[in-house]
């Protein structure tokens, strides 16, 4: 019998779309340009996708496999800077997977946090600056 899926990404979209703010592009441009030391912008997307693309220009990469992981403290892999008190404004690639990413934030208590519309191609295709990835030097 073929499973029967009873929650899409729609509902989940429309949901997390519903409940977190989001940054037009040009609001997370302007945002990005204002060097605001209170904001945090975190790239969610896979290294591959880093690797290709590159990056917004001091964002901080957290998979969105290790997110969850990496904000509770009382994980043993917390990241402390999810601890800084600022704003988290997240990104992917479209504005799909960061809108769930910013929704699961939010609901373990994150705050105040934001997503992307668009994510990283409509960020680029704005004009928005763009770091290339460089490999770590061993
Ligand atoms: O999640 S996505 O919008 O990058 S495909």
């Amino acid at each position: 019998m073929p499973q029967t899926i009873t929650r899409g990404i729609k509902a989940m979209l429309d949901e997390a779309n519903a409940t977190i703010e989001t940054l037009t592009t040009a609001d997370a441009i302007a945002l990005h340009q204002s060097g605001a030391s209170d904001v945090v912008i975190v790239d969610i997307r896979d290294p591959r996708e880093i690797e290709r693309d590159g990056k917004i220009p001091g964002s901080f990469s957290c998979t969105r496999g290790m997110l969850e992981f990496w904000i509770d403290p009382q994980s043993p892999y917390a990241k402390p800077i999810f601890q800084d008190d600022k704003k988290f404004v997240f990104y992917c690639a479209g504005g799909l997977r960061s809108a769930l990413a910013a929704k699961t934030a939010q609901d373990m208590g994150l705050q105040p946090v934001a997503h992307i519309e668009g994510g990283f191609a409509a960020w680029r295709d704005a004009g928005g600056p763009v770091e290339a990835w460089v490999p770590k030097k061993k």
